[in-house]
């Protein structure tokens, strides 16, 4: 019932303890904090809060618009509702490195066991396109530092993300988007989001010149094939999200339902695809309410 009673810094160990083990951690992106339950009850590791399903649930592209306000928000909608750790999608910091501290300390508000920051210039494009731009490597490591020194619980993960391999197509976009990751670990990162690689041995190389653990990002229409888990943890590779794979699968069906109920005038068609009544109760514990409320209130559906 209600919310987790698992603390936020305990999540936070888990995580750590969870990178530091053998077995690859998988986190889909959670499109509502619904869908949460069911990453935990299907048996995920954890939660990820991604910035471009956020975006697109507010009907905006990815690219920036979303506030620190709003992620701080759905973030916290989200890592209440599970004992498993939340990473959240902090884009660039949302600013200078005076904002960057702030939006961790928001962050740790929240209850999230950790985040991203990225070095692409502001206003940020999904990791996947052509044209990006990243900031030198000078502000890419004072945003890692200011996120890492503003934490006030040192259990909460700062990881580093660079987007130098989508901005440096060519063969030596790898070995800059290594050197950057080795800068950023320095700096005080936790863990290495190396977005874009183009194959299994990019993962491997960046995998292999760190020694913090690295994030596999499984995004689909994107530039990396979507590789197993199996294929990743052998790679080296220590977590892999699914950051958008809920919302477009649900989205598909949203339009496929819309379609249906157009033409034939009647939903009854999807009805055996729909989550039941029964089913939603139960994700959402609502007998639990009615034991609650039985000494006090008699209502119940
Ligand atoms: C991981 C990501 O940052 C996200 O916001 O989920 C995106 C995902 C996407 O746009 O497919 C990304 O930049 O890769
Ligand atoms: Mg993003």
């Amino acid at each position: 019932m209600l919310y987790s009673d698992v603390t936020a810094h305990d999540k936070r160990v888990r995580f750590r303890e969870g990178l530091a083990g053998d077995t690859l951690l998988r986190f889909p992106g959670a499109f509502t904090p619904q869908s949460v339950r069911l990453i935990q009850e299907k048996g995920f590791d954890g939660v990820y809060v991604s910035g471009a399903v956020l975006s697109a649930e507010l009907g905006l592209p990815d690219i920036g618009l979303t506030t620190l306000t709003e992620v701080a928000g759905r973030s916290r909608q989200i890592a209440r509702m599970t004992d498993l750790p939340t990473l959240v999608d902090a884009d660039t910091g949302f600013g200078e490195p005076m904002n960057v501290a702030r939006t961790i300390q928001e962050l740790e508000d929240a209850g999230v066991a950790g985040c991203h920051i990225e070095d692409q210039v502001n206003p940020k494009r999904c990791g996947h396109l052509d044209g990006k731009a990243t900031v030198d490597l000078g502000t890419a490591v004072q945003r890692v530092r200011a996120a890492a020194d503003a934490r006030r619980d040192p259990a909460f993960v700062v990881m580093a993300r660079t987007d130098v391999r989508a901005s440096l197509p060519g063969a030596d976009g790898l070995a800059v988007a290594i050197d950057r990751a080795k800068a950023l670990v320095d700096a005080g990162a936790d863990a290495i989001f190396p977005e874009a690689m183009r194959d299994l041995s990019e993962f491997e190389a960046v995998a292999s010149a760190v020694d913090v653990p690295v994030l596999a990002n499984m995004t689909e229409f994107g530039k990396s094939e979507l590789f197993t888990a199996a294929q990743l943890q052998d790679a080296g590779v220590r977590m892999v999200i699914y950051p958008v794979t809920l919302l477009r699968v649900a989205m598909g069906a949203v339009e496929r339902a819309l379609d249906e109920i157009a033409s034939a005038g009647t939903q009854r068609a999807l009805v055996g695809d729909m989550q039941t009544r029964a089913r939603l109760y139960e994700v959402i514990d609502y007998a639990g309410y009615n034991r609650f409320d039985d000494d006090i209130f008699t209502y119940h559906p």
